[in-house]
């Protein structure tokens, strides 16, 4: 599906209903599976979301993932400690290419029955469930917090529980701490002290019922929104101050584009007001990778200098993130300059109108471009890919005055 996009409104308002973080929806739904007295409200309607429950419905035959990361590990973790499962998880072409090595050797250090059915390092992977009875695992922390996560959640349903010792400068760490407060509140306990990790076991759980709040990296597409527009009041629930989504750094990263986040009730409004007279961007992203392409498109449409740093993992994301997003920015007249961590864009002085956008298969390459059609008009390739993180985006758009035809 090729969608045209136009804007021509310059008071942007609306009042939107996001859904459910898929990070915190694949973390309960895992956690659900191995403690099923846990009740979840406000799931993601993801199709990352969607696969994994699917997927934990089954203990035999082929999984298809297609690009959803967060199940490809997480999976891989639950049916590798599951007695008596036999599977098969596999995905779409990317995620063929998308590393899983550093967690299948941990795993299999702890005991686990997992064998790789084509190249060695990457799924699809076959799995035989066993009891897997070491507690205490070394894990390379660098390269995705995915993996450790994935150890995290089946850490509590081993005999012992689970030491993970961390290895090599931690990335995306908010996403750890986003597992271990999900741990804590579901009852389970947990600590995380510099490089050490310990789960506690623990066999039953009281019942609870836990609200996923709504997620941050959707909303980054309406502080985009708001920054490129002259003045807008958008309006987006459920989110909470205190969140455990580390990707609500945007609320402060946006204010230097003159967008005010209010709390109000179990809503944030975001406001634009008079932009802050910035001429150049820097942020390091180590933390909030998920947010990068917004942050550079939100630049490229403000005609501002951006220098994005600690952008070393968009490399096995589902596309080469830094690749995409200078090839697509430069479409535009922009110059870019990336290295295997940062990517640079210099103040583009004339946005090229009608640009064809390729998405790469990435819903975050579809989605960080919309918002320039505020400026110019844009083409977006393959548009349906939204549905992995936010079936309802385009919708979305049209409440706010965007022409998506
Ligand atoms: O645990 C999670 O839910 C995620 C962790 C991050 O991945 P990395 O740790 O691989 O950077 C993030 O990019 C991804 O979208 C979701
Ligand atoms: C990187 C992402 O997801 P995953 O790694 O779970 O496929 C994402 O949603 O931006």
């Amino acid at each position: 599906m090729t969608l045209s996009l136009q804007h021509s409104s310059k008071n942007l308002i609306a009042d939107l209903q996001i859904t459910g973080s898929k990070s915190e929806s694949n973390r309960l739904l895992i956690l659900q599976a191995l403690y099923p007295n846990i009740q979840i409200e406000n799931l993601s309607n993801s199709d990352d979301t969607v696969v994994l429950k699917k997927a934990l419905d089954q203990s035999s035959g082929v999984i298809d993932i297609h690009h959803a990361g967060t199940a490809m590990r997480f999976l891989t973790a639950y049916f590798a400690s599951k007695e008596g499962c036999e599977v098969e998880i596999t995905g779409s072409k990317r995620m063929k290419e998308r590393p899983i090595r550093l967690l299948v050797d941990a795993l299999q250090r702890m005991g686990a029955d997992i064998q790789y059915k084509n190249e060695i390092g990457y799924p699809p992977l076959l799995i035989k469930g066993k009891k897997l009875h070491v507690d205490s695992v070394k894990l390379q922390a660098n390269v995705s917090s995915q993996y450790v996560s994935a150890l995290m959640l089946i850490g509590a349903s081993l005999p012992k529980g689970l030491e993970i010792i961390l290895e090599g400068q931690i990335t995306s760490t908010p996403y750890i701490l986003m597992t271990l407060e999900i741990l804590q509140h579901a009852g389970i306990k947990g600590d995380f002290k510099d490089d050490r990790i310990f789960i506690h076991p623990v066999k039953n759980i009281a019942a609870s019922t836990i609200a996923v709040e709504s997620d941050w990296s959707s909303a980054s597409y309406f502080y985009s929104i708001a920054a490129i527009s002259e003045t807008a009041e958008i309006k987006l629930s459920n989110y909470r101050k205190s969140s455990r989504q580390g990707d609500s750094c945007l609320a402060k990263i946006y204010k230097h584009f003159g967008v005010q986040t209010e709390f109000q009730g179990n809503s944030i409004i975001l406001k634009k007001q008079k932009a802050t007279t910035s001429i150049r961007v820097c942020e390091d992203l180590r933390d909030a990778p998920d947010i990068a392409q917004t942050i550079a498109v939100t630049c490229l449409a403000r005609r501002l200098e951006c220098k994005l740093e600690g952008l070393h993992t968009l490399k096995i994301k589902e596309t080469d993130r830094l690749q995409a997003l200078k090839n697509e920015m430069e479409k535009f007249g922009a110059e870019v300059k990336t290295t295997k961590d940062s990517l640079h864009l210099l103040p583009c002085k004339n946005l090229k109108a009608n640009v064809q956008i390729e998405t790469y298969n990435d819903h975050r390459m579809a989605m960080a471009f919309a918002p320039l059609a505020q400026k110019v008009p844009v083409t977006i390739i393959d548009a349906e890919v939204v549905s992995k993180s936010y079936p309802d985006f385009w919708e979305d758009l049209k409440k706010l005055q965007f022409l998506v035809q």
